[in-house]
């Protein structure tokens, strides 16, 4: 197929931490497609240079809350992935802001595809739509039926929820040229894997303490995780299979869902970390549960008094504290049942990608020697 005769993919948030690796994944794996268009505010050169002999790596650079934008992103396009969204739980960016990009974003979306006739959209919802809710409910092996008291009061699961319900609502209108508009919406759990941000942040915490992770959670709390990949992997064949069974998959949504086991975040993180040196303090929680929400309610105080003079946002906060203390894991065979998905790539490859970019985090990172000097490791 010579480049031109294929179809037009446009993946918003393409040059994200899972968007980059989508964008990948379809110029590897999708012979469908002539063009893919990457549609973010910032634009990552590097995906440029991926484009090929069969498939043009577009770069657009534009705001998703800007309707102008995305409608000039989605001309004569055939297909949208929809992944951009401000994934911020620590106070980083104001409660408006994180609305009008997820929600009032997701609804630019949804009108350029209705003025632009795109009949095919997949959006890229969360675990966190359906929680773990800060009642401590747990979530345990559930699937995309289970029974669970919804409970949003945080800016980001409040705007995730809404936008899968626009975009599920969505599902069957008409679009320009009398055709209909297609949508279904995939909840990864907890994404790890090659480029995770916050994975740096832990990296980087455990070398100014000596390569020493100091457990603060129950080992018993289960927290769903699914690697990258496998989230691209299955984007990709929800896009597929969403135009050969629209009515199967339309209107429907997913759990992202891979063989990675089921531990406590610490612990799934160390499956990592281990492989650099790090080890984990304690068996079980080195300090009581009241003590970490006083200093989770200690770092609110403090990101509130630094407010306008600097972005002060930790990782503990009493949302973060809650959701991490709170067992959500997921257990279910829909998107194989509707769509055929098998995860891409198993725990033990996943394993493997992830320590190697982690190890390559000690490579590139000019001040870590610094840091490991100071700290004087403590578990040699
Ligand atoms: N990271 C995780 O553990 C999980 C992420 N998700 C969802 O997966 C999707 C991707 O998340 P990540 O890759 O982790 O986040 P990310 O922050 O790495 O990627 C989001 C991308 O959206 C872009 N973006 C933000 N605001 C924009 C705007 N106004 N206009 C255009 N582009 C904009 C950013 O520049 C970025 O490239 C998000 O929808 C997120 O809600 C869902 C479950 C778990
Ligand atoms: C108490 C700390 C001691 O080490 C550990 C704190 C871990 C938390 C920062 C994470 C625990 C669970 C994570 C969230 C979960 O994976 C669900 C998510 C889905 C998304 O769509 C975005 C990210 C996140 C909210 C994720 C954020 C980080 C945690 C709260």
């Amino acid at each position: 197929m010579t480049a031109g005769s294929g179809q037009v993919y446009v993946v918003t948030g393409g040059c994200g931490f899972l968007g980059s690796h989508l964008v990948r994944m379809l110029l590897e794996h999708e012979k469908n497609i002539s063009e893919i268009r990457v549609f973010d505010l910032h634009l990552d050169e590097s995906l440029r240079t991926l484009s090929n002999d069969r498939v043009r790596v577009r770069l657009i650079s534009g705001d998703i809350s800007r309707l102008a934008d995305v409608q000039e992103a989605l001309h004569g396009s055939h297909l949208v992935i929809h992944t951009a969204s401000l994934v911020d739980v620590w106070g980083r960016v104001p409660a408006s802001k994180i609305t009008e990009v997820n929600v009032t974003g997701t609804e630019n979306v949804l009108q350029a595809c209705k003025e632009e006739g795109v009949q095919y959209l997949v959006y890229t919802s969360s675990m966190e739509v359906v929680g773990p809710n800060i009642h401590g409910d747990h979530f345990y092996r559930g699937n995309e039926d289970t029974e669970y008291r919804i409970y949003h009061k945080e800016p980001y699961p409040l705007s995730k929820a809404k936008a899968e319900k626009l975009v599920l609502e969505a599902n069957g209108i008409k679009i320009k040229g009398g055709k209909m508009l297609y949508t279904c919406s995939l909840r990864p759990t907890g994404i790890y894997g090659e480029g995770h941000e916050l994975m740096k942040q832990f990296h980087r915490q455990g070398l100014r303490t000596g390569r020493c992770v100091f457990r603060a959670l129950s080992p018993a709390i289960e927290h769903g995780r699914v690697y990258v990949g496998n989230v691209a992997w299955m984007h990709l064949l929800a896009a597929r299979q969403l135009q050969i069974h629209p009515s199967t998959l339309g209107g429907q949504v997913y759990f992202c869902y891979d063989s990675s086991p089921y531990k406590s975040y610490e612990d799934f993180n160390m499956e990592f970390l281990s492989a650099c040196g790090f080890k984990i303090i304690g068996s079980r929680p080195l300090v009581p549960y009241f003590l970490l929400y006083l200093l989770a309610l200690l770092n609110v105080l403090l990101q509130w008094v630094l407010h306008g003079f600097i972005t002060y946002a930790p990782i503990l906060n009493p949302y973060t504290l809650a959701v991490a203390s709170t067992t959500f894991t997921v257990q279910t065979d829909k998107a194989e049942k509707h769509f055929g998905y098998q995860p891409l790539y198993a725990w033990e490859e996943a394993k493997m990608r992830t320590i190697t970019w982690v190890k390559s985090l000690e490579v590139s990172g000019k001040d870590l020697k610094d840091v490991d000097e100071k700290s004087n490791y403590c578990c040699s």
